[in-house]
């Protein structure tokens, strides 16, 4: 048991998959898994364990932004083993290249979050980015199934509300959509020498004003969700 997981080591399986929504993980763990167990409902950000095509796998909820998903992502690291985590997650599409629904695979990870300059220190602006192997399968995976997705940079925004922030210029420079973690996990991939790939679907758009429900942020991304179990499975270590 960890300060923030209830689960004793073995629980939980070394590939997680991780939407900020805790009640997205129940619904992928219930859907997709075969005896899915609730290893954790620590603060209600539940974390399931079952098996997909016969192979162990965990889904855990990580909160929204980056403090919340980092003590999720370092706890799994160093408390419980995991090496490879994919974050399934919602974003807002800012390049009118996206459209609702989506799907993104996070090449890169841009932020306003303090935590590159709280890790490096003032003048460097380091880059967090995707496991290539990870992320070069999910993109041959979508391929191979006839779904459609979009490569590129992600910015992970400190706060949901802002107004200050210039988001044209970001989408200027080729950023896809918004989101709030892939930064941060990332960066934690890269100081824990774990694997990580974010993918997203497109919930919200930035230039249009469209948006999803609450319910369908839980429940109606199945074309991501199999998409990310499938490269989940393709990309096991053990
Ligand atoms: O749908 P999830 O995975 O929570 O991701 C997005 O949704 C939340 C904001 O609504 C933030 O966590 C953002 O990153
Ligand atoms: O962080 C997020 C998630 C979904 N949509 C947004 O606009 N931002």
């Amino acid at each position: 048991m960890s300060t923030h997981i209830g689960a004793n080591r073995g629980d939980i399986a070394s590939t997680v998959l991780m939407p900020g929504d805790p009640l997205r993980a129940k619904y992928i763990a219930e859907t997709y898994l075969d005896n899915p167990v609730c290893y954790s409902s620590v603060r209600n950000m539940l974390g399931f364990t079952g098996t997909y095509k016969g192979h162990k796998i965990s889904v855990q909820g990580a909160g929204m932004g980056i403090p919340s998903l980092a003590i999720y992502t370092t706890e799994m690291i160093k408390e419980f083993g995991v090496d490879t985590i994919y974050r399934v997650g919602s974003c807002g599409g800012m390049s009118p290249d996206v459209k609702m629904r989506d799907i993104i695979l996070g090449q890169a990870g841009t932020t306003d979050s303090s935590i590159i300059a709280n890790t490096f220190g003032p003048g460097v602006y380091y880059s967090p980015i995707a496991d290539f192997e990870l992320l070069d399968s999910a993109y041959q995976t979508a391929k191979a199934n006839d779904v459609d997705v979009k490569v590129g940079n992600i910015f992970a925004a400190d706060r949901f509300y802002n107004d200050e922030l210039d988001m044209q210029k970001l989408t200027d420079y080729g950023v896809l959509a918004t989101e709030m973690e892939t930064a941060g996990l990332y960066l934690l991939a890269a100081k824990y020498h774990i694997r990580a790939l974010t993918i997203l679907t497109v919930s919200d758009h930035l230039q249009t004003g469209e948006s999803l429900s609450a319910k369908d942020r839980e429940t109606s991304f199945d074309e991501m969700i199999r998409l990310s179990l499938d490269t989940a499975i393709a990309n096991m270590q053990d």
